[in-house]
């Protein structure tokens, strides 16, 4: 019942079955003392009846009185055990989900995040662990307790009276059949709900990243209307959803309490043909109330457990997809990063053919070409954010791909144009660089990252916020702190992707003395947009469609005649004066 095919269905850890295993037992436990509470009072009307019919004397009160203390305190007990079991344990099994989710996340390739967008991985952290948190806890343990405690009051009322256990329970397998017939139309529904759900929260989301974009084009009134649209749609998912889970589980339940009526009327005859006496029929009703009140709870289960096993199969997803992984060591002779032979695709969208170059250490080599090249996707391939398909890379004579990322990734510095910065203050912000770096460390990097001439001018210095992801700076000054963060972290091999792309000319001249420093005898990877920015390589790899067209010195390719570098450096030159005429 509870094997490995359970487990997956619910994303349950080990502890979690352990933990359902045991709601289950206590579950059971408490289910067969309650219905044990009907037997006193079944007991109880039995002697009052001898007491009309026959004239036998009262019973004893203290030993109904008994009976009744030691039931109550048995299910007290059972009830307290059986709220630990199911609801104590589970808030502990939600925290290592959410936390074993956030480390896998922590290591899935980057090819993953292109695939699921952020308001859907919010969703599966958040809403699908709710979803399965409120299943574990009140659904799991509580259903198959009931199955169990039922099916043996079932064989107990079979063994009473056969007659009257049919015509009590025949509704219960016809109501379970109904239910498990709609499984397949409930989680289709549930499969759509979701997606239109997720739809929203992409929506909402979208609208808020971008809503200078928005303001700045007018486009307020058709981003709302897309919403709403979006929102509607949701809206009505839910209402066809709900209905036809509804109606399913309502006709369950009525079939399932038709065994009401069936257990008079059979027990009505079987009295009239005195084949059984009242009590007998009496001791039935009580049992109904027993056998049925477990089971009208768990049809309303069912519908959230099948509508469960979509959030399940979300985690799943997360959990069987396939890591990057690799040695905790990373034993290199130099820091050359060399390329051979790589080959790369985004899906099935190959954008490195054969690419073949080599990166020395102490030098700064310089990725060139036209915009779709390739020149980012290398640099993230180096520093192994995605994994190659075809070829290897080398770092020092080590294959990154046989390194566990993190440890690769703590001989890296990188400096992008789409700076990420945290809403934090600025020194931690800088800090990230190096964990356990001083106050005075930080604020050596910041000022030669020229970072000082705007913190000055901050209310709180370093110790300003700065908003998410940096919302309250200027371009400019988040890549100055993103520079600040690579000279504090002081790594062998720098990745630079046109890192003084949005700083003026002054700024730009000062931040340039600041990198000179930073990249000091390192490797240095540059993706260039602006031949201005290669001139000091030692080095230039152009890239056209995903491979490498022309390498050499500036010096060389700008000798090159028709050679592509040469040509986009004699484009930008003509370019540099704006044309409005
Ligand atoms: N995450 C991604 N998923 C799918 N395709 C991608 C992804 N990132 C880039 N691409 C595609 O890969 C190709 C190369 O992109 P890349 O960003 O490496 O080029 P680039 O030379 O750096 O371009 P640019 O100069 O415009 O920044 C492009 O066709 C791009 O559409």
């Amino acid at each position: 019942m509870f094997g490995k095919e359970f487990q997956r269905k619910y994303a349950l850890t080990e502890k979690g079955i352990r933990n359902t295993k045991q709601a289950t037992v206590w579950t059971v436990i408490a289910n067969l003392i309650v219905m044990g509470g009907m037997g006193i009072l079944y007991l109880m009307m039995e002697k009052y009846m001898d007491t009309l019919t026959n004239g036998a004397g009262l019973p004893k009160p203290w030993v109904f009185l008994l009976m009744v203390v030691g039931f109550v305190v048995l299910a007290l007990l059972a009830h307290l055990q059986q709220y630990r079991a199911t609801y104590g344990l589970v808030y502990g099994e939600v925290k290592d989900v959410r936390i074993s989710l956030a480390e896998r996340m922590r290591k899935l390739p980057l090819g993953f995040f292109g695939k699921r967008d952020m308001a859907d991985l919010t969703e599966t952290i958040m809403g699908d662990v709710n979803r399965l948190e409120h299943v574990w806890s009140h659904c799991l343990g509580y259903l198959y307790g009931s199955y169990i405690s039922t099916a043996v009051v079932a064989i107990m009322m079979i063994a009473f009276d056969w007659r009257l256990a049919i015509a009590c329970l025949w509704g219960v397998p016809v109501a379970f059949i109904l239910l498990f017939g709609s499984r397949k139309i409930n989680k289709r529904n549930s499969e759509i709900t979701k997606q239109a759900g997720i739809t929203v929260a992409d929506g909402i989301q979208e609208t808020i990243e971008n809503i200078r974009e928005i303001r700045a084009t007018n486009q307020e009134e058709k981003f709302l209307d897309e919403l709403n649209a979006k929102i509607d749609a949701h809206e009505k998912k839910m209402i066809a959803g709900e209905l036809s889970c509804g109606i399913f589980v309502n006709a369950a339940s009525v079939i399932m309490r038709l065994g009401v009526a069936t257990t008079i009327l059979t027990g009505a005859k079987l009295i009239l043909d005195g084949q059984i006496d009242f009590m007998v029929l009496f001791m039935f009703m009580l049992a109904i109330t027993r056998v049925y009140a477990p089971f009208d709870q768990a049809l309303a289960l069912i519908a959230e457990m099948l509508v469960s096993q979509v959030s399940a199969s979300r985690l799943n997803e997360i959990h069987e997809m396939k890591i990057a992984e690799g040695k905790k060591s990373f034993d290199t002779d130099g820091h050359d990063i060399v390329f051979e032979n790589v080959g790369f695709s985004y899906d099935n969208n190959q954008v490195l053919k054969q690419v073949s170059f080599t990166a020395k250490e102490g030098e700064i080599t310089a990725l060139v070409g036209p915009s779709g090249s390739g020149k980012s996707t290398c640099a993230r391939l180096a520093a192994r954010l995605w994994d190659i398909n075809e070829g290897s890379i080398k770092v020092g004579g080590v294959d990154i791909n046989s390194v566990d990322p993190e440890v690769l990734l703590s001989d890296y510095s990188m400096v992008f144009q789409n700076v990420v910065l945290f809403d934090d203050t600025i020194m931690e912000n800088i800090r990230l660089g190096k964990h356990g770096a001083t106050d005075e460390e930080v604020i050596a990097a910041a000022r030669a990252a020229n970072c000082d001439e705007f913190v000055e001018k901050l209310p709180n210095g370093y110790m300003t916020s700065i908003g998410e992801n940096g919302a309250k700076l200027s371009g400019g000054e988040r890549q100055r702190i993103s520079i600040a963060r690579a000279l504090l972290k002081d790594a062998p091999i720098v990745l630079l992707d046109e890192a003084t792309a949005s700083l003026d000319v002054e700024n730009e001249t000062k931040v340039q003395s600041a990198l000179s420093r930073l990249l000091k005898g390192k490797t240095v990877l540059v993706i260039a947009h602006r031949m201005r920015t290669v001139e000091a390589a030692d080095k230039i790899v152009v890239l056209a469609d995903g491979k490498v067209a022309e390498e050499g010195t500036p010096s060389e390719l700008l000798a090159k005649e028709n050679g592509i570098f040469r040509h986009m450096t004699e484009l930008q030159s003509d370019n540099a004066q704006w044309n409005i005429a």
